[in-house]
């Protein structure tokens, strides 16, 4: 006999996943994934399928946490669409299985997790690694993820001051106008940067947006772009003076051109901080380097499941 998996749809995910809930289940998820307890998580790294006639990349992401006994799939992806291209750059789909008999148990939207799974994850490197009095927030983008950074962001901390800039100013006052509190727009990443505590790159660029001489000295960066060996956000000078935190070390070291191509060493994984078996150096400059892990996607897929059962 064969069940039908119930289909969980984007507006529902967006009703059903609560920024609160996350952060405790993502902080949990990260920190066993990092104690390297190989039948505890079991997380590959992403099979990335290039669509090079297309530009774009199709990315599988399969994840099983054995004490959430949760097992989920992400199916990802990402092009670099024309400006005027009415699709978001991801796409995305998490299927949840019965990890017991591997049926497909539900089918729900992946955008909306992509988007605050990983802007939850961003939000607890900054609760980790940024200087004390940390006043001063600034986005380098105005897509999707930088709309989820600002939500989660402004819900976790408080910021004093916080700025935009996107490569066409007009998107970044278009961000400004779209998000709840004041925003200042600017037209050069340099001036963007100088002066903050927290940046956030959140950019499709190829090459580097961001330098290291512009970064205050001791500021954080939660660094979500650039998921390709070959691409990057950062140069080699920030990559290289700061202390470099990751989400998986397996994962940076063969997706992140960033930390490949810099040669730039690797401090710790977030995990191990939170486990408490690496430092959190606040006083210095840190970098996150972020690019996602299919244990972040079944921990979202699990709480929306979950809450969706409740109400039923
Ligand atoms: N680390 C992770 O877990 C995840 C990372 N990402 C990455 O985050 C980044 C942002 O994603 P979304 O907001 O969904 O994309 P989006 O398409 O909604 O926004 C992209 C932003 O990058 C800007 N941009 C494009 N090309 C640029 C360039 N050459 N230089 C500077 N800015 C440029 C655009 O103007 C826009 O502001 C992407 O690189 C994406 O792959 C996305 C999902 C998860
Ligand atoms: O984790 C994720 O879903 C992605 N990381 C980079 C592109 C999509």
């Amino acid at each position: 006999m064969s069940m039908l998996p119930v289909l969980i749809s984007r507006e529902e995910v967006m009703r059903l996943l609560q920024n609160n809930d996350l952060i405790p289940s993502l902080e949990s998820a990260l920190g066993m994934f990092s104690k390297r307890n190989g039948t505890e998580v079991i997380q590959p790294v992403r099979t990335t399928v290039p669509l090079q006639k297309y530009n774009g990349f199709l990315g599988l992401m399969p994840a099983y946490i054995a004490h959430e006994d949760v097992l989920a799939i992400k199916i990802v992806s990402f092009y670099q669409r024309d400006k005027d291209s009415d699709l978001s750059a991801h796409q995305a789909t998490v299927l949840l299985f019965d990890p017991e008999r591997g049926n497909v148990i539900a089918v729900m939207d992946g955008i909306t997790i992509t988007e605050k799974r990983t802007a939850a994850v961003s939000a607890i490197s900054a609760k980790l690694l940024m200087p004390p009095k940390a006043e001063v927030l600034c986005i380098l983008g105005s897509g999707s993820q930088a709309i989820s950074h600002y939500e989660v962001f402004t819900q976790m901390f408080s910021f004093k001051e916080i700025r935009v800039w996107s490569r066409r100013r007009e998107r970044a006052e278009q961000f400004a106008r779209a998000v709840q509190g004041p925003v200042a727009v600017f037209s050069s990443v340099k001036e963007a940067v100088e002066g903050s505590d927290v940046i956030i790159t959140v950019t499709m660029a190829t090459e580097p947006v961001l330098q290291g001489e512009w970064v205050k000295p001791g500021a954080h960066v939660a660094a979500v772009g650039a998921c390709r060996p070959d691409w990057r956000e950062l140069d080699d000078a920030l990559m290289r003076k700061a202390v470099v935190y990751v989400d998986s070390r397996e994962g940076a070291s063969t997706e992140s051109g960033d930390i490949i191509l810099s040669g730039a060493s690797i401090f710790a994984e977030l995990g191990e901080v939170i486990n408490g078996t690496k430092s959190a150096q606040c006083e210095k400059t840190t970098v996150f380097k972020s690019l996602g892990m299919g244990i972040q996607d079944a921990v979202c897929a699990k709480l929306v499941f979950d809450q969706w059962k409740s109400q039923q």
